[in-house]
């Protein structure tokens, strides 16, 4: 429960909308009570003067006293109307302040928790699946959400009604107010007892739903794999077992649901037949009236919904506080890597690291080892290696994905970690290893990075990029969708959007990481080629395996097992006979023979 604390900010910050919202529940409550007094006298005024209207019978005062009885009761029953109407008028009152005041803080916390999730690094992305990250974003937001609506509503709602009615079958008769309310407490156990079965079961369920869907996801995403393997029996089979478990226990909470009602009725039922039993003999004692076990009724009625609704209640409030838990896990994670100075500085791009060492805390993998090199501004940076051997270790490093162990990175002879983050990370052009395009169009993925896009920049960066040609051949163009519902580009093409993407933003550095694999070596030469002019005077990083691609690097760096084992130009390394060189000729071997 102390979890549902953090949300004691938003009631303050809200606190205009609930303080009239409670005002409202209990206007709404006096005239939704009112009615059961106005009842008890329309019942005393038929009981008391019944008899003396059927003595008149034949004489023509009994038309007078029928139009005054019936002209009473009009009366009464337009009281009621109108008492119904203004507590209606005041339900709506209170639902627009509490329950609205609910959805202004479900849009806060989700925009609160997606500012959070933006802040932390790469590695809390790696430590927690996707699915839990957006169950916590709008799952749980949604359960916090009938906490501060709802189910502070209804609470509110029944604890003023409880006490008026209380405090109005006390004013009449207090040993028939203790016997209609006996059977109050055995209900809210039950229904209790009930819900928390029913809750227990739905969250059964709940649980299987969600395994279910992403069973389907799972299994379309990775359609082409189940259908060369043809194993679209298998998972038809897997799906059906799935949903098979499903049905069973929405089945028996169906059972259990439909115990609720006729559980509730009965002991509703029972207040009633003791109201009228202990009422009716009370009324033979002379110590009330007719009318008063008419006004019990209708009490007892009145009380029965908001009881019931206080074990839903009390589910609600449980599913918050375990869902607000949830959320504030993440919230209370503070971010592994964050922006030391806010001072905004232009980099010229010289980049240095001094002895560096980098182990993935989440695999203990030491990636990098003892790493030291530098580059001046507008050097051209190339980085080879086998597979694993650190290469995008080295570009996440640069692009302060982690933080180093030990050592230390340098930008212009500042440490890294010392920059401004925001100012740094937007002067470094970027492309991962994993494309990633969003599912827009091609013109908003080109232009992701920049707040306002120049007329013709965007054109300029695909030709850049060696792909506006192939953009030019689409119906659509530059405005042609991408994604699940668009168009799927080639694997060498989405390299080419990505580079574009890097381009437009004309960074201070470049860094490519092996993202020239797909595409075929004479665009290859095109992009470098276009790179040449774009970079001039600027600092370029360029990882790879062909090492046609990078032999006019200013200075090339061979990593193996997270270490650099040579570095210099092309011609040194070759000089030098080692692993480049080994790796040189093999490739030109590679080459002959194909
Ligand atoms: N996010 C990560 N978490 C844990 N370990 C990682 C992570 N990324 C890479 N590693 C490990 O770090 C080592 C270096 O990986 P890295 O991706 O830097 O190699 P690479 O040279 O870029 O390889 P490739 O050429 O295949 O892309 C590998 O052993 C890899 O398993």
């Amino acid at each position: 429960m102390r979890h549902l604390l953090f949300l004691n900010k938003y009631f303050y910050k809200y606190k205009w909308w609930i303080i009239p919202g409670v005002i409202f529940v209990v206007i709404s409550n006096i005239f939704g009570v009112v009615p059961a007094q106005v009842v008890g006298h329309a019942f005393n005024l038929i009981t008391e003067n019944i008899a003396i209207y059927q003595l008149c019978n034949g004489f023509e005062r009994q038309q007078v006293m029928y139009d005054i009885f019936s002209n009473s009761l009009f009366f009464f029953g337009a009281l009621i109307l109108v008492l119904y109407l203004l507590r209606g008028l005041f339900l709506f009152f209170m639902r627009q302040t509490i329950i609205l005041m609910s959805r202004h803080i479900e849009f806060d916390m989700k925009n609160e928790i997606y500012a959070h999730y933006q802040k932390l690094s790469l590695g809390f992305y790696r430590r927690n699946n996707t699915g839990d990250l957006m169950n916590r974003a709008t799952e749980d937001v949604n359960r916090v959400r009938m906490y501060v609506g709802p189910a502070i509503m209804y609470t509110i709602n029944t604890t003023v009604l409880f006490f008026l009615i209380i405090y109005f079958m006390f004013s009449v008769n207090s040993t028939l107010a203790i016997y209609c309310l006996l059977p109050l407490p055995i209900l809210v156990l039950t229904i209790y007892y009930v819900n928390t079965i029913i809750n227990q079961r739905s969250e059964k369920i709940q649980e299987q739903l969600s395994r279910l869907s992403s069973f389907v996801q799972e299994r379309f995403s990775g359609i082409r794999v189940i259908k060369s393997y043809v194993r679209e029996d298998h998972t038809q089979d897997v799906f059906a077992e799935e949903s098979q478990s499903y049905k069973n226990n929405s089945m028996g909470l169906v059972k259990v649901q439909a115990l609720f009602f006729p559980s509730m009725l009965l002991l509703v039922g029972l207040s009633t037949t003791l109201t009228v039993y202990i009422g009716g003999k009370q009324v033979i004692e002379g110590s009330i009236t007719a009318g008063n076990i008419a006004e019990f009724i209708v009490y007892v009625n009145q009380l029965t919904f908001p009881v019931t609704m206080l074990g839903w209640v009390t589910t609600l409030i449980q599913r918050a506080a375990a869902s607000q838990k949830r959320i504030n896990e993440f919230l209370q994670l503070k971010p592994d890597i964050s922006s030391a100075n806010t001072v905004e500085k232009d980099f010229t791009g010289k980049i240095s690291f001094k002895n560096v060492s980098f182990t993935y805390p989440d695999t203990g993998i030491e990636a990098l080892k003892n790493v030291s090199f530098e580059i001046e501004k507008g050097q051209f940076l190339a980085i080879i290696g086998r597979t694993g051997s650190g290469k995008s270790t080295l570009a996440n490093l640069i692009m302060r994905m982690y933080d180093v162990d030990s050592g230390s990175i340098q930008i212009d002879g500042n440490e890294l970690k010392g920059l401004n983050l925001h100012s740094y990370r937007n002067q470094v052009g970027f492309v991962p290893q994993e494309v990633f395009l969003f599912s827009d169009t091609i013109k908003n993925n080109i232009a992701f990075g920049l707040d306002q896009v120049e007329p013709g920049q965007v054109e300029q960066a695909a030709k850049n990029a060696a792909v506006y040609q192939n953009i030019i051949d689409f119906d659509l163009k530059f405005e042609t969708m991408l994604g699940e519902r668009g168009i799927t580009l080639s694997g060498g093409q989405k390299q080419r959007v990505s580079i574009a993407r890097a381009l437009i933003k004309e960074p201070k550095i470049l860094i490519f990481d092996d993202c020239l694999s797909a595409v075929d070596t004479k665009t290859e030469e095109e992009i470098l080629g276009n790179l040449g002019a774009i970079m001039k005077g600027k600092t370029s990083i360029l990882i790879a395996h062909r090492i046609s691609t990078i032999k006019n690097a200013d200075k090339i760096i061979v990593l193996d097992e997270g270490r650099i084992i040579e570095q210099g130009t092309h011609q040194q390394l070759l000089d030098l006979g080692g692993a480049y060189a080994e790796m040189y000729d093999n490739q030109l071997l590679e080459e002959e023979n194909s």
